[in-house]
């Protein structure tokens, strides 16, 4: 019978194996190992910091040990992570004492594998006391030392570095290492940032103004979804550029709008507060179990103007008249290169053919909702990625093939002053280390009158 784990290190070395063996997603399985493990409050944060740590600096970690596992025979997959885990702790987190890492990960050693594989693990974290660890200058070639120092892949550090250049690309890796803060937008059809700031404050929950959006606070300490304000609806957990989307769309009370990829109902719920619960907000997305998702955040929000509805977006063509909507957001599926600080594992999971693949399917999308905007509609493309093949090029395509839209330089008005200088041509590509937001590109087109 498979052993469970016992200890908070032994869930760390668990859940970092299922999301390299199935390709789990870490903050979902993160969020049930602590219930099935009925990890105390106390330790849930040392499993994150261990969990997201360990797989936001896998090559490096890696790069460290390559050295002292030269002689070894194959490692199995959980001794590899065992020693990450271990390497990880000894470098990056100061407070705990080597002694106590050393002692846990010979014991989680003894209970998965048993004497002798403890001895290895033993044998070589002594090692890594003993002698220290290799230095990054020692790769002579820069970008292999940036994709190994920042821990991303190198086909990846080679594709930005292209696009972006050296120095912008090392200052994105690096920030892609820090942990993200957690930003809430205010829900201004129940309160106002400054009420609600106060609110918070009040209750001794520390909160700053946003860096970027005017609907935004910043939770400087514990979780904003669990305070009696978010239950109430008064707030949605967001990122600041997220919060871009709905103003450059610029919906009007009463308007008929198509947020044509719209789970878990971010960017909707968002559309439907500033139509003040007026007009319609036709929120579809292609899986049932994500449409669920979008109801219920209307219905935290008590807005009444959303209709979810699960439908692939290639074929909405079939199910709304032609030039029947005012505005249509198309927020497309992609590869998330710019939310590597929440969700690292994409660095790991995601590929360029999976570029290749999603930048098809933002096309297509974009190709089925253009006939549904009525003439002189906004049309505005989003995605949580840097990648130009997924962004300024999916749009240039649009636009080579469908004259009747051009770009809609005009809604720069619309957007905060401080992005106003990078919003050139209608689109705008943040990167994470602009303004700390996520990574987030932003195109508005206009449908000609
Ligand atoms: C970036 S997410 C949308 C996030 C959302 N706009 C928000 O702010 O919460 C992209 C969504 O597109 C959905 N999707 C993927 N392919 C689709 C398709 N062919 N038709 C409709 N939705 C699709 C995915 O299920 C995913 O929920």
């Amino acid at each position: 019978m498979k052993k469970q784990p016992n200890s908070v290190r032994d869930v760390a070395v668990e859940i970092l194996l299922q999301v390299e063996k199935n390709q789990a997603y870490s903050n979902l399985l993160l969020n049930s190992m602590i219930k099935k493990h009925k990890v105390n409050e106390k330790d849930i944060a040392l499993l994150t910091e261990i969990v997201y740590g360990t797989l936001q600096r896998r090559e490096t970690l890696d790069y460290f040990l390559a050295g002292f596992l030269k002689k070894a025979k194959k490692i199995e997959a959980w001794v590899q992570i065992l020693l990450r885990i271990s390497i990880y702790q000894m470098v990056y987190l100061d407070r705990i004492p080597e002694r106590a890492i050393f002692f846990e990960a010979v014991e989680i050693a003894k209970k998965r594998g048993h004497k002798g594989i403890a001895a290895f693990v033993n044998g070589v974290l002594r090692s890594v006391q003993r002698e220290g660890l290799p230095t990054f200058d020692d790769i002579s070639d820069s970008v292999e030392r940036l994709a190994i120092k920042t821990s991303h892949p190198s086909w990846l550090v080679d594709k930005w570095v292209k696009q972006f250049g050296y120095e912008e690309t090392e200052k994105m890796c690096e920030v892609n290492l820090m942990p993200p803060s957690q930003t809430a937008r205010v829900n201004q059809t129940k309160t106002t940032v400054d009420e609600l700031f106060h609110d918070l404050t009040n209750k001794g929950i520390m909160v700053e103004h946003g860096d970027l959006s005017e609907d935004a606070i910043k939770g400087m300490k514990g979780n904003l979804a669990l305070t009696e304000a978010f239950s109430k609806g008064l707030l949605t957990i967001q990122d600041e550029s997220s919060m871009l989307v709905a103003r450059a769309l610029n919906p009007q009370e009463g308007e008929k709008v198509l947020d044509a990829c719209a789970a878990p109902g971010g960017k909707s719920t968002h559309i439907a507060e500033r139509m003040k619960g007026t007009g319609t907000v036709h929120s579809l997305d292609l899986h049932e179990h994500k449409v669920k998702l979008i109801k219920q955040q209307a219905d935290r929000l008590q807005l009444e103007n959303i209709i979810p509805e699960a439908l692939d977006t290639r074929l909405a063509g079939n199910r709304f008249e032609k030039e029947s909507f005012d505005r249509i957001l198309v927020d497309a599926p992609c590869s998330g290169f710019g939310v590597i600080r929440r969700k690292p594992d994409i660095k790991y999971t995601k590929n360029q053919e999976d570029v290749l693949k999603l930048a098809d399917l933002q096309h297509n999308i974009l190709q089925a909702v253009a006939p549904l905007l009525k003439r002189d509609g906004v049309l505005v493309y989003s995605t949580c990625t840097i990648d130009k093949e997924e962004n300024s090029d999916v749009v240039q395509t649009f636009l080579e093939s469908h004259p009747e839209f051009v770009r809609d330089q005009a809604s720069v008005k619309y957007l905060p002053e401080k992005l106003q200088p990078i919003f050139q041509n209608g689109e705008v590509q943040l990167l994470p280390h602009y303004f700390g937001t996520d990574g987030f590109y932003i195109a508005c087109l206009r449908k000609k009158g």
